[in-house]
């Protein structure tokens, strides 16, 4: 982070940001390895603390991969991902909604309220928040997985006029009532969508997008859909959920998409309140970004 020599300097900049911000929400995607690590759990709930107290009303959608895969280890179950989604059989779909809808988003929302946020918890077959249908059987058969139809973001609207922060567990649901696993990357885009918001950010272990994935510090700073194209051999593993999400919420109206680090102390305050930022800023096309 840039930092002023002049703490007011900062201030004035920071104060530039509030303004233009204030009032209008920010859907956070947390990340499954963020969760599992209660030091940066912690810090990244802190950070949020401090958006909200500057009245920016924020919504989180939160994964969990990392403790399913730890969870169906213990239990026996075998963890298949492809292309950075899981397969998901009956006894893991158990497993997911113990994981997800249990400890994990329990852990999440103890160290909110810490923090000072009001959170509450729910998933996407809350209230017809996010209704989909079973993934089709092609080249894979990922089982009890969603493909997001729609989502009634009214649940979110009440929450949000309530004052509330609400954070959503990755899960869907079909009309006739069948919960289905769901990429939480996916979500947080059509949640994004879906409420128009201006900013939807991910927040990672890594900085951001990296041209290397095992060099950190090729870090892009900024790329619209043009370059992701050109990036695509670069993206890998959990990336590509991601960044499908990504565009999908860029082409759905969010005007910007922010992959941030979690493992630095103060990067998503870095990314919200300086001009340089911390991560990765994708948008729909650069010539339109102000300078
Ligand atoms: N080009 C890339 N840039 C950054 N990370 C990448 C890239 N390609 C693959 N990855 C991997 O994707 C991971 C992020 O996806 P994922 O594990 O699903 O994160 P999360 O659970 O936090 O959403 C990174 O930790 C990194 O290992
Ligand atoms: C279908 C599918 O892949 N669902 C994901 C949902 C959790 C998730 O997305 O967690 P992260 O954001 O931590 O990766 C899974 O079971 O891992």
């Amino acid at each position: 982070m840039v930092r002023s020599a002049n703490p007011f300097d900062a201030l004035h900049n920071a104060a530039k940001y509030v303004r233009k911000f204030r009032g209008r929400p920010f859907v956070v995607k947390l990340g499954g390895e963020i969760l599992e690590d209660p030091a940066l759990r912690k810090a990244v709930c802190t950070q949020l603390a401090l958006l909200w107290s500057f009245s920016i009303p924020i919504v989180i959608v939160h994964g969990g991969g990392a403790g399913l895969d730890a969870l169906c280890g213990e239990l026996g179950l075998e963890t298949t991902k492809v292309a950075g989604r899981r397969v998901t059989s009956a006894p893991v779909l158990d497993a997911a909604k113990m994981a997800f809808k249990g400890r994990i988003q329990m852990d999440l929302l103890a160290s909110l309220e810490v923090a000072g946020l009001p959170a509450v918890g729910l998933s996407g077959q809350d209230a017809g928040l996010v209704r989909s249908h079973k993934r089709p059987v092609a080249e894979v058969d990922y089982g009890l997985v969603g493909d997001v139809e729609a989502v009634d973001p009214a649940v979110l609207r009440h929450l949000l006029d309530g004052g509330y922060v609400p954070v959503v567990a990755p899960f869907s649901a079909t009309a006739e009532g069948q919960v289905l696993n769901t990429n939480a990357d996916t979500i947080a885009a059509e949640i994004a969508s879906a409420l128009g918001v201006e900013k939807l950010f991910f927040i990672l272990k890594v900085p951001g997008l990296l041209r290397d994935v095992a060099e950190p510090t090729s870090l892009v700073p900024l790329a619209d859909l043009e370059t992701l194209k050109e990036l695509e051999g670069a993206i890998k593993d959990g990336m590509k959920p991601k960044i499908t999400a990504a565009r999908r919420a860029l082409q759905g109206g969010v005007k910007s998409v922010h992959l941030v680090s979690g493992s630095r102390p103060d990067a998503i305050l870095a990314e919200v309140f300086t001009n340089e930022g911390s991560g990765t800023m994708l948008v729909a096309d650069r010539n339109e970004v102000a300078p």
